[in-house]
């Protein structure tokens, strides 16, 4: 990076373990092409927070009020992103579904990660119902947020088998391994400016990647 191009500013959000987190903290140790300013957490006991007081980086909860209108939620979390001034906005294991209006507020500059082959599976417990259905394969997908939950353009899939005997946990820490190998790749590849999101589909050097997003070598 020459010197006055700026590192870009990473926001994440969490919700729980932050193992996400941790990985792409991990990958930003160089300092050559983004950095984690802050992360912010609906739930305050979240081990995330944890992680990212290790590292030093600034933390905020936004607790949900009860009987709080999602509206009024997000615009309260909305005060809380624009205080990181982020160029990046990361969902990593952040469980509330966000309105339109603040989704469209930072449209093409949010990212998810799902733990499934989107568009199979979109929500919750992804892995019992690969499991319930007898799928063989499973896996994690990286895609841009747009309103419409887990729909968004997809940058990056990883696929991990699924064996007879798997409970729903051994699955989920075979895709967690996937899942931090993809999310640092897919924050670097936005950070370089390399990956955008444009007209509802994802572009990696200016090539249009296809429904299920870069297909890795
Ligand atoms: N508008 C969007 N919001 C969010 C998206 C998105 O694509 N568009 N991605 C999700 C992340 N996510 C799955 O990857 C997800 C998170 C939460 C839920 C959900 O049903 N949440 C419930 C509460 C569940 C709980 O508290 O355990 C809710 O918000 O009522 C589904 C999918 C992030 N947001
Ligand atoms: N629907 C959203 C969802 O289920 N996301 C999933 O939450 C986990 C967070 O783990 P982490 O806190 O250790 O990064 C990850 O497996 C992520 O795919």
């Amino acid at each position: 990076m020459d010197s006055e191009q700026k590192n870009c500013r990473i926001l994440v959000l969490i919700s729980g373990s932050g193992s996400n987190l941790q990985a792409i903290i991990d990958s930003c140790d160089d300092h050559l092409h983004g950095e984690v300013v802050g992360v912010i957490s609906n739930k305050p006991d979240a081990y995330g927070l944890i992680r990212a007081h290790n590292h030093e980086i600034d933390t905020s909860c936004v607790i949900a009020r009860k009987g709080e209108e999602r509206n009024e939620y997000d615009a309260r979390l909305k005060v809380a992103i624009d205080r990181y001034q982020p160029d990046l906005i990361v969902l990593a294991g952040f469980m509330r579904i966000l309105t339109p209006e603040l989704v469209n507020a930072y449209l093409g500059k949010m990212v998810n990660i799902h733990p499934s082959l989107l568009p199979k599976y979109p929500g919750l417990d992804t892995h019992q119902r690969a499991i319930d259905a007898g799928d063989n394969e499973h896996g994690a997908s990286v895609h841009f947020v747009i309103p419409e939950l887990d729909a968004g353009p997809i940058a990056l899939q990883a696929k991990v088998p699924v064996y007879r005997e798997d409970t729903a946990e051994d699955l989920a820490q075979r895709v967690h391994q996937q899942e931090h190998a993809i999310y640092p790749m897919v924050v670097k590849w936005i950070c370089q400016k390399r990956l955008i999101m444009k007209n509802g589909q994802c572009y990696l050097d200016g090539e249009s990647l296809g429904e299920q997003g870069h297909a890795p070598d």
